[in-house]
This record gives C-alpha cells, structure tokens and sequence, in this order.
C-alpha cells in the first residue's frame, strides 16, 4: 500500500459538506431566511410571511470554499398555495467569525449541522467572495446546476475589484474595477431574461446604445425545463449619470431639460429601430387592440382591490382603455416589437461626452415573463418616458408642471425625428400605456415605496379626467 493511500482524506470544507446535504443545509438557514428575505428590497413577496423554503439547488462556486449559490422556492400560502412558489437566487457565504464590516450583510448564525456556529451572510456584499464570481463568470463550463457562458463582445480582465452597488435596485449588483458591473437576478423566473436576450440581439444588430453583455450564467433545474438566466455581466459605463438623477438636478436648480430629454426620444427610437430589425415584428390586428384594453381593464380593477385610493378613479380610467377597444375599428395599421418594457429616467445613462444610453431590458420584474417577452407598439416604452419626467417634477418643490411638459414633448420630438413617427399622432393608444403604466405604479409603490404612492395617484387623477379622442 502506498504511503498516499494510507493517509487519510482531507477534511472536506464545512461548507463542501453541507452542500452535500442540501435539505439539512436550508433546514439550518431556515428561521433566518423567513425574517431576512422579507426585508430585502428585491424580495417580491411583500405582506405575506414566508412559511417555509424548497431547496432547487446547492452549488459551491468553489471547491473548498465557504461560498454556496441556492435557488430556493419560498412558500407564502395562501397565494401559492397550489403553485411552487417564488423563486430566488441566494449567493451566500459562511464564516466562523463575521468581520465587523459585514455585520449589516448578516443572515444569521446556523445552529445545526456541519455549518454549526458558523454565521452566513450575504456574499455580494464581501468582496472576497465576489471575485470568485467574477472569475467564473470568466471561465465559461458548468458547474453543478449552474452554466457559464461568455459572448463576442468585450473582455473579462483578472482580478478586478469588487464594489457592491449600494442602490435600491429589484435586483442585486456588483461593479468591478469601474470596468464591468454584473447583475444577479433575485426573483428568478424560468427561461431567458430579457435583459440578456435583448441586449445580446442589439450588440448583434450593431446598435451600442445598449452596453453588450460580456458573460452570463445559467441554470436548469427543478421544475425549469427552461434555460434559465441568473446573470449578466457588460461593461460599466464609468463616470455616467444616471437620467433620474440628473433631472432633478435640473429640477432644483430651475434648469430646462427639454434638450436632454430630446436626445432621449433619440435614444429611443434608435434602439427601437434596432430591436425591430434584430427581432420579429407582427402587425396588432384589431382583436389584438381589443384583447390589449381588456387586459389593461382587468389590471386597473385588480390593481384597485389591492390599492384602494384608485376606486373612485376606476370609471374615469377606464374610458381610457374603451376608447382603446373602439380605436381598433379605425383601420389604422399599428405594428408591435420588443421594447423594453419598464422604460423610465433611471434605465438611461448619460455619459460625459453626452451619449445616452438604456439599461435594464428586464421589463416589469412582477409581470410574467412570458408577458414580458410579448411584442408591443413602442408607444409602450415612450408611455413610460413619459410618465417618468411626471414624477421628477412631482418629486421636486413646489411642482413643475411645465417642466414636465417641456420634456414630455421635446422627447416625442426627438423619438420623431429618428423615426418620422411621431407618438403623439396616436394620442388614444399613448394614453391607454401612460394609464396602464401609472396604474401599475400605483401597485409598485403600494407594495414597495408607500410614501410614493401620491406621486402616480395624482396622475391618474389627471387621467381619469382627460376625455378620450
Ligand atoms: N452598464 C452600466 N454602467 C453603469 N452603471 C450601471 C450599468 N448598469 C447598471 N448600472 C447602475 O446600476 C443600477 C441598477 O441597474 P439595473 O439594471 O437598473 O438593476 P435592477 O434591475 O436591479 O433595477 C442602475 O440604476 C445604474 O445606476
Ligand atoms: O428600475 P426597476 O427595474 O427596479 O423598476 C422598478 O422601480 C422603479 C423605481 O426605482 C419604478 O419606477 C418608478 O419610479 C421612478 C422614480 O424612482 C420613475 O422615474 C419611474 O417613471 C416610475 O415608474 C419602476 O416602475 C419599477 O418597475
């Protein structure tokens, strides 16, 4: 018998271990999670308590390393009580004494199994741990559940350093060495997310407003027969404004904006243009008008069980989604696209030499994806727009209202002069997307920003008065 042979093994890592016993390994996490995931922003359960966790998936990101990626399903009857539950992407680390600058990343300390005494905390937050991301991200091969995937565009460098974004965001960020920024998608929904799909199509079609994914990482487990995206890694745009922010230092310092927000219909509608040459296009035929307002006016009556301050607006509203549903009798041929679905002034950068440029193709996170992947007019984008320079001036004192008009139109402007569209010559159908979008808003901010809800509720007051045309 050889020398080698007779030795015993290594102990493996604790970790290592637990992941060899993934149900033992969530019952340990268990009572943390049920008090830590409601408190995230990104978790989109709110209001209802977690009962209980499924485990998909345990996979140690490094042999020997105290860092486990799980996809776990959260229970929260009565909701799900038929369905699987939401699912989320946890990258989660373990340590046997929690360094003081990650105690606000803390889950908790697990009690039971090989991980006992240990404390396990949120990863992206420890830049140790990050890295090991990063150089996943730059090998591509699989790994467990997981695949590692790099695309034609741009390089992954060694050794950057990792910077957790700090922003409220629905998902969770890490920028390196200010060169790349990868996101990890949270809810995690089975199949392609649009913000690889349709960035990826752009960076195809040649169209550079959108930065071009660099790597991504996949699954496919459980229940998701699918593909299924969890991240994207592209290039950070160093040193760029995000547009929210900028407006309203415009805003405060009484400045126009209408300039800007004219590049911005630009942008746009280049990218649009991209998007409808990259991807298939149909023409919306009048029962696909019709079917379009009645979803709209099944949303706004759900939505307004669920945020009451929009009853008495229903009937004011709803005019906007009949005058809908009557438009499609006018003949008039409208073509629908991929577009971005959950545009607004935070999903536009501008760099320093004046270039803007979109982000965040992922559409609205609550919305199935399935819905999210469906072809609409761009008037659903430029809706969005619209709705966002309302909030800027309704977040500034006293509010602006002919700030917000003056970049309303300037953006419908510019959108025209790329395109020789202009939005404004369809008025019914950019009111029936400006109400949805406020309405869906409304529910946004009931569920996440209470204090915000004024903020969408003022304009659909406004809308619910305007008379259709
Ligand atoms: N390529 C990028 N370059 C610079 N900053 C970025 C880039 N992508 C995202 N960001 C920053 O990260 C924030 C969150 O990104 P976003 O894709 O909107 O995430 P989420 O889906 O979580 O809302 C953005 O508001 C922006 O400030
Ligand atoms: O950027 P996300 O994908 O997380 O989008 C969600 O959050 C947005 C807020 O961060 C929310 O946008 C709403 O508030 C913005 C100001 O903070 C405003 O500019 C937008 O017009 C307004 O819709 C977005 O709706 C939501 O999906």
């Amino acid at each position: 018998m050889s020398e080698a042979a007779g030795r015993p093994a290594a102990p493996a890592h604790p970790t290592a271990a637990a992941a060899d016993n993934p149900s033992g390994l969530l019952a340990s996490l268990e009572p943390h999670l049920r008090e830590w995931l409601p408190r995230q922003r990104w978790f989109a359960g709110k209001g209802r308590p977690v009962t209980g966790f499924t485990l998909d998936s345990a996979t140690p990101l490094l042999p020997g390393s105290a860092l486990l990626h799980l996809l776990v399903r959260a229970h929260q009857p009565p909701a799900d009580d038929d369905g699987p539950g939401d699912r989320y992407q946890l990258i989660i680390g373990t340590a046997e004494l929690l360094p003081q600058h990650l105690a606000p990343a803390a889950i908790g300390t697990i009690t039971r199994g090989p991980l006992a005494g240990r404390t396990a905390y949120e990863a992206l937050q420890d830049p140790r741990q990050a890295s090991v991301l990063l150089e996943r991200l730059r090998i591509p091969g699989a790994l467990g559940a997981l695949s590692f995937h790099r695309g034609p565009h741009g390089e992954v460098p060694r050794g950057l350093a990792p910077r957790p974004l700090q922003a409220e965001q629905s998902n969770s960020s890490v920028v390196y060495g200010d060169r790349l920024i990868a996101k990890f998608f949270r809810r995690v929904v089975a199949g392609t997310n649009p913000d690889l799909e349709l960035p990826l199509a752009l960076a195809r079609a040649g169209c550079d407003r959108v930065p071009a994914p660099v790597a991504w990482f996949e699954t496919r487990t459980g229940d998701m027969a699918q593909t299924t995206t969890l991240g994207v890694l592209q290039p950070f745009l160093k040193g760029a404004a995000d547009g929210w922010d900028l407006a309203l230092k415009h805003l405060t310092n009484e400045q126009d904006f209408a300039g800007e927000a004219r590049q911005l219909g630009r942008a746009t509608a280049e990218v649009h243009t991209a998007l409808a040459r990259a991807l298939p296009t149909v023409t919306y035929s009048r029962a696909q008008l019709e079917q379009l307002a009645g979803t709209m006016i099944r949303r706004l009556e759900s939505t307004a069980q669920q945020v009451p301050a929009l009853l008495p607006l229903v009937p004011g509203l709803r005019s906007a989604f009949t005058a809908l549903h009557d438009l499609a009798a006018d003949g008039r041929v409208r073509h629908a696209q991929r577009v971005h679905g959950d545009l607004h002034l935070g999903q536009c950068l501008r760099e320093a030499n004046g270039t803007w440029r979109l982000i965040d193709f992922e559409g609205e996170p609550s919305r199935p994806l399935a819905e999210r992947r469906m072809p609409h007019p761009p008037h659903r984008d430029i809706a969005g727009m619209l709705r966002s320079f309302d909030y800027a001036a309704r977040s500034a004192r006293p509010w602006n209202a002919a700030w917000a008009d003056s970049c309303r139109s300037a953006y419908c402007a510019g959108y025209a002069e790329v395109t020789g569209d202009d939005p404004r010559t369809d008025p019914v159908l950019l009111r029936a997307y400006e109400t949805d979008k406020a309405v869906y808003e409304a529910l946004y901010e009931a569920r996440h920003r209470p204090d915000w809800l004024p903020v969408p509720l003022a304009a659909l007051t406004r809308l619910a008065q305007e008379t259709p045309r």
